[in-house]
């Protein structure tokens, strides 16, 4: 009997121009959206009509429309439609900021200056300052998005230095820059700037980017000032060599998404101070943008209004004011989505769809456990383990560990903090011993991050997870205060006399390290906690004091075995886990789907396994999905490629083209190129060319119609995506056809142009009519020599 498939519950919404469709997911819901007509965005980055967009892990967004559009929704949240947003203010500020880059553009080309005002010329270095949740990371998107879609083949750069919950691109608490040459989509909190191009799908992914990263290691800027202030200062130094390897990217400019913290007034006034002194400094600011804040405002334009411009947009209606609880699922979500990927069920009666543009079968990782010697990798951590903020010191104290200091750890030490720790691991050191420096690992990027999931003090060994194989020899990791999988390293621990590991490791949380959680690293002698011990693989007798979230994203059995170090002889890799195969198999994913109608995680029902009542938590979902031909999708990669950036490379992968990818259309199936391929379409291209059975020539023809039609619709979408533009830019009050710079720029080629052709063709008229008056003249000189011979 054939098992019935799910319907689809889709709604339609009729949205008028410049209205905003906004919606919120609630844990271990997801959402899909169809642009069914119109035109329409998400922060900036434009939706393709037909296409099916997926979105879950508790994302918060909007749908906005210029013209006016019909989308078409199913599994409806929470979800309202507002026409009151700042977009026109928004759109405004986009344009002012292109104008900055056209006039940089043209100074940096040497074309000529009809203004000479220099401050003018230079391309727009924004910082994006407000408080909490007042959308400046939405707006930063925004500006992005819409300077990269204007058809300028712009490349902004936009940096982060936010290191609460954001997510440098790979995982909280970095700051970092990546330039942007395609649209970033929004799908999910757990990657809201974008995908690196070490976790976006190995296929074409044109949202890949390649950021340059600095691990501060904490959420909170008032944990170690001075090292934020040097990884800023480090930041704009890079992006300043950048620019001037590269001034025609300079004029692109870019865009500074800042901490709330930088606003708020509970933080200390001389810390924040001086850290705002620093991202302008260090990034060469020039437009301070303040969203929603007066009082910011005023102080910002009495300290550097003289200087440079301060401006206040106001906060959209629609930004969501999140507590603390989500933002630390949010770091969850994006050290998981690091490891993992992202895994995400669909609404019933969706099988299609994209998550941010990519299809979701693609964007499945599978990370490796790898077992090494203590002595092979370097572990570090900056400043003292327990560091209280330097202006909290009673006066005259000074710290026995500078804030800045690298400080070794002892893996082998009880008390080293490491097991269960987010690291990063760092590019390498100077190879020249004599070259290197104190603090110089402060000054070196993040190339991945790694989590100890396992230390065996006996063997002298330890297992870490990382995104893939590669030698550590001789590197170095730092460690920060986020951790993965405290719950479980709290409750399954096994101590061993010396020994204390990780059992079900694979079931991590990610939370910014508590004193307490480091008890959990003690052998049990020495913990209260005994009883909760399990010595059993698997554990499953542990309390899980946490409230788990309400049916996660995916629900199944946790079948990772644990990361097991035991084997001596095994001293690379020992397992990994990883998810996909669920998903790309229909049947597997219906049975789970049928199995877990619930909204908690019902195990083994992608495995087979029999259901428990205890929810599951993400890591369960992520790995039990894990399957090992899952292994053979991913490439070895060699020590070389195991960075997450080629910043200085100015290499850009072939595919990250810039083209907005709304530019793929679906073919509708009657189209010459798709019917071309089908039987009766072959028998009536051979008839037309009277080919007979030569169906290998017949195929070169077909390939040269393909690719003919191909070009044109590439040529045509293309177009038609341009003049969509001008016409929101039109709406804006921007008549591209009349605005002033680029205008006055071609009038002046145009003029040029036309002087230098005048210029010949007077020349040529003026000799032929020189020619001709000298011929002229010699007849009348010939005619009155021989008159006057006559006369
Ligand atoms: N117009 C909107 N409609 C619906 N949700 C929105 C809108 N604008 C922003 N959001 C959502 O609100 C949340 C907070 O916005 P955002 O991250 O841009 O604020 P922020 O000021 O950068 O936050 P933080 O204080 O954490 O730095 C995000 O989840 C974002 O997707």
């Amino acid at each position: 009997m054939s098992e019935k498939k799910p319907v689809a519950e889709t709604k339609t919404w009729d949205l008028g121009p410049e209205n905003e469709y906004r919606f919120e997911l609630d844990p271990g819901t997801s959402l899909a959206i169809k642009l069914i007509e119109g035109h329409a965005e998400i922060f900036g980055f434009e939706l393709v009509e037909g296409k099916t967009y997926l979105f879950g892990y508790e994302c918060k967004a909007a749908v906005f429309t210029w013209q006016g559009c019909v989308i078409e929704i199913s599994e409806p949240s929470t979800e309202y439609i507002s026409d009151e947003t700042p977009m026109q203010v928004y759109g405004n500020l986009h344009i002012a900021l292109e104008q900055k880059r056209v006039r940089a553009l043209r100074q940096i080309r040497g074309s000529p200056v009809p203004n000479q005002d220099r401050a003018s010329q230079d391309p727009p270095r924004v910082l994006i300052l407000g408080p909490d949740d007042a959308g400046k990371t939405s707006l930063a998107k925004i500006l992005v998005n819409y300077a990269v879609r204007a058809g300028q083949n712009w490349t902004p750069f936009l940096a982060n230095v936010d290191p609460s919950h954001k997510g440098g691109w790979a995982a909280p608490g970095t700051v970092s820059v990546a330039p942007v040459s395609g649209p970033i989509p929004t799908a999910s909190p757990a990657n809201p700037l974008g995908s690196a191009a070490s976790t976006a799908p190995m296929s074409l992914s044109a949202n890949a980017l390649l950021p340059l990263v600095y691990w501060y290691g904490h959420p909170d800027i008032k944990k170690n000032p001075l090292l934020m202030d040097r990884l800023i200062r480090n930041l704009g130094s890079n992006i300043m060599d950048r620019f001037d390897l590269d001034p025609e990217g300079r004029a692109s400019g870019l865009i500074v998404d800042t901490p709330s913290a930088f606003a708020s007034s509970s933080s200390s006034n001389e810390h924040r101070q001086k850290l705002i002194k620093a991202c302008i400094d260090a990034f060469k600011i020039n437009i301070i943008v303040v969203v929603g804040h007066e009082k910011l405002l005023v102080e910002m334009k009495r300290t550097y209004g003289s200087s440079l411009t301060v401006v206040k947009v106001p906060k959209s209606g629609g930004v969501v004011e999140v507590e603390d609880a989500y933002r630390r699922r949010v770091h969850n979500y994006q050290i998981h989505t690091y490891m993992y990927g992202q895994v995400l069920r669909p609404p019933p009666g969706i099988a299609d769809g994209s998550l941010g543009g990519e299809n979701v079968h693609d964007l499945v990782l599978s990370p490796l456990s790898t077992v090494i010697n203590f002595g092979e990798l370097q572990f570090y951590r900056i400043g003292s383990d327990t560091m209280a903020p330097s202006d909290v010191l009673p006066i005259g104290a000074t710290r026995s560990v500078s804030e800045m200091q690298p400080v070794p750890v002892d893996p082998a030490s009880p008390c080293s903090g490491l097991l269960n720790m987010v690291l990063a691991l760092l590019s390498p050191q100077n190879p020249d011993e004599n070259e290197r420096y104190d603090e110089e690992l402060l000054d070196l990027t993040v190339v991945g991050f790694l989590v100890v999931t396992s230390i065996d003090v006996a063997k002298k060994r330890l297992t870490v997870l990382a995104p893939n194989r590669g030698s550590f020899t001789g590197r170095a990791a730092i460690l920060g205060s986020y951790e993965w999988g405290v719950r479980n390293c709290l409750l399954s621990v096994t101590c061993l006399t010396n020994d204390y590991n990780v059992e079900r490791f694979s079931s991590g949380f990610l939370f910014p390290m508590s004193p307490l959680s480091r008890l959990a690293q003690l052998p049990a002698s020495r913990r209260a906690y005994s009883s909760f011990f399990s010595s059993k693989s698997g554990g499953g007798r542990f309390v899980n004091s946490a409230k788990p979230t309400k049916g996660t994203v995916v629900t199944a059995k946790n079948n990772t075995k644990p990361d097991s170090p035991s084997d001596p002889k095994t001293d690379t890799i020992s397992s990994a886990s990883t998810a996909g195969d669920a998903l790309r198999n229909p049947n597997t994913l219906s049975d789970a789907k049928s199995s877990t109608s619930g909204a908690a995680g019902q195990a083994g029902s992608i495995s087979g396994a029999p259901s428990t009542t205890q929810p599951l938590n993400l890591a369960d979902t992520f790995s039990s999905l894990s399957t090992p031909q899952e292994h053979n999708r991913q490439l070895a990669i060699n020590p070389k490629d195991f960075k997450i950036h080629q910043f200085f490379s100015m290499h850009r992968p072939l595919l990250l083209i810039n083209q907005p990818p709304s530019i793929f259309r679906p073919v509708p199936s009657n189209h010459p190129i798709t019917s071309s391929l089908k039987p009766e379409a072959e028998e009536a291209i051979r008839q037309k060319y009277g080919l007979g059975g030569h169906s290998s020539e017949l195929f070169i023809d077909a390939d040269a119609e393909a690719a003919r039609q191909l070009t044109r619709a590439l040529t045509i979408s293309k177009a038609g995506a341009t003049m969509s533009w001008e016409a929101t830019l039109k709406h804006l009050g921007l008549d591209v056809s009349k605005e002033a710079d680029r205008v006055n720029l071609q009038e002046q080629f145009d003029k040029e142009w036309n002087e230098v052709l005048l210029d010949s063709t007077k020349r040529k008229r003026r000799k032929k009519m020189k020619k001709h008056k000298l011929k002229k003249r010699r007849r009348v000189s010939c005619l009155s020599g021989s008159s006057s011979e006559v006369l």
